[in-house]
Formats: structure tokens, sequence, C-alpha cells
């Protein structure tokens, strides 16, 4: 991918749901485009659409309306095994609950995507243990998660979602069900690791401290998006 391709471009996106008689327009004409390397803050009350935004963005759901550009790629114009591939190589996610496979290892829970994404074993175990290493779990490689503190699980589960070198990190409430100093630090981690990888992110928190350290906080409003800071 060159430099000046903007690594996720959102446009005019629109997104409905239906259940009976009642019409539900979450998003109504959402424009965004993340930068390299940028890190944006998504702000919002419950229920106005974040996470149905990161569902699009990473391309696990389609828009009604509107275009989703990952890497230059139109997504709409893509099949279900070009979408899943580009998934795979240019998009990491990272959820509120670690969803980490609890019968493999830390340093597995590393390595499967990227032998899943065709990296040699010998490689995506370097990977895996440098960025553990980074994150300060050198010392729990082999561990399962559940011997694995709550802080330490999430850590895996955002190395895990960097393994594949995305060009996009999209994290939705990445450390909401971590205590306030453990998701403080596991936050500082995270940013720091975003940056150092030069990834673009798109980071849904309702924590405005958090949010202010990004580079750039975007609210929903009234099923569009809307730029609330620079930083
Ligand atoms: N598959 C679906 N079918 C019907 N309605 C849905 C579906 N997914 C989401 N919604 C509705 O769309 C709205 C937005 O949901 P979404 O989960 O995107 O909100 P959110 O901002 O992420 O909320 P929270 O901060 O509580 O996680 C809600 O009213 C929700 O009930």
């Amino acid at each position: 991918m060159s430099e000046a391709v903007t690594p996720l471009v959102l446009s005019g996106v629109w997104r409905t749901f239906r259940s009976g008689d009642e019409v539900l327009d979450v998003l109504q004409g959402v424009d965004l485009a993340l930068r390299a390397g940028e890190i944006v803050a998504l702000v919002a009350p419950s229920g106005t659409g974040k996470s149905t935004l990161l569902h699009l963005a990473g391309l696990l759901e389609s828009p009604d309306r509107g275009q989703v550009v990952v890497g230059g790629q139109d997504a709409g114009r893509l099949g279900d095994l070009e979408r899943t591939a580009i998934r795979r190589r240019r998009i990491g996610f990272v959820y509120q609950f670690h969803h980490l496979l609890a019968e493999f290892t830390a340093r597995e829970n590393v390595i499967l995507p990227q032998l899943i994404a065709g990296v040699p074993r010998a490689d995506a175990r370097a990977r895996a243990d440098s960025l553990l290493g980074a994150f300060g779990l050198g010392h729990r490689l082999e561990h399962l998660p559940g011997r694995l503190s709550g802080g330490e699980k999430q850590r895996v589960a955002i190395a895990r979602a960097l393994a594949n070198r995305p060009g996009i990190l999209l994290a939705d409430e990445p450390t909401g069900n971590l205590d306030v100093h453990t998701a403080d630090t596991v936050f500082d981690e995270l940013l720091r690791m975003v940056r150092g990888e030069g990834v673009a992110a798109l980071i849904a928190t309702h924590n405005d401290a958090l949010a202010a350290r990004m580079d750039r906080v975007v609210t929903l409003r009234e099923g569009r998006l809307v730029e609330l800071a620079r930083h």
C-alpha cells in the first residue's frame, strides 16, 4: 500500500435496522477519513451506533447505502473471500472482552491469526514474542488465558490484533472491562504500541479522559459523524 492511500474512508454510510414495524436509521450518511497513523476517539452515548459503525468499518457488515474503502479498495465491489482477506491482513480488532481462545497459550493466541494469514510459523512466533514482550508479558508466553489477570488478557488481545501489522485498528471499549487503574495503564500501552507501529486507529470509548489522549475526537449525532476536538 502506498503512503498516499488513506487506510479507511467511509462516505455517506447508512445503516437501517428493521424489527417488525419499527425502522431504526442508526447511521444516516456517515463520512470519515482515517489517515495513516491517526488515532481517533469515537465518543457517543449508548445506543447511538458506535458498534454498528465499527462493524461496517471492519467489513463485518455492509452498509445499506454509501461506501467503505479500505486501503483504496471499495469493499462494496469485493466478493466475500476478498473481503475476508482484507479483514485479516489490514484490520485488527479489539473488543471490550478479550475473546482469547481459552485452550491456547498467550503466545499461541498471537501466533494463530498470523498462521491463518499465511505467515511462516517461525516468523509468527518471533512476532508474537516481540509484541508480548513489548507489553511486558515476556514471562507469560506459555500461560493459558485462565491464568492471566484481566489486564494481561486484554494486553494479549491487543497484541493479537496488531500481529499481522494491520493498517487499521478498530477497538470497541478496549479497556471498558478493567478497573480504573488497570484501564489507564493498558490504554497507555495500547496508544504507545499503536503509535509505534504507525497504525491508524478508531477507538470507541465512554471515557472522556482517554479520548482526550487521542489525535481527534468524533461523535455520532442523529446518525452522522461530528468532530468534537483535535489535539
Ligand atoms: N442487528 C440489529 N438489529 C436491530 N437493531 C440493532 C441491531 N444492531 C444494533 N441495533 C440497534 O441499533 C442501535 C445502535 O446500536 P449499537 O450497538 O451500534 O450502539 P452503541 O453506540 O455501540 O451502544 P453501546 O455504547 O451501548 O455499545 C441500538 O438502538 C440497537 O438496539
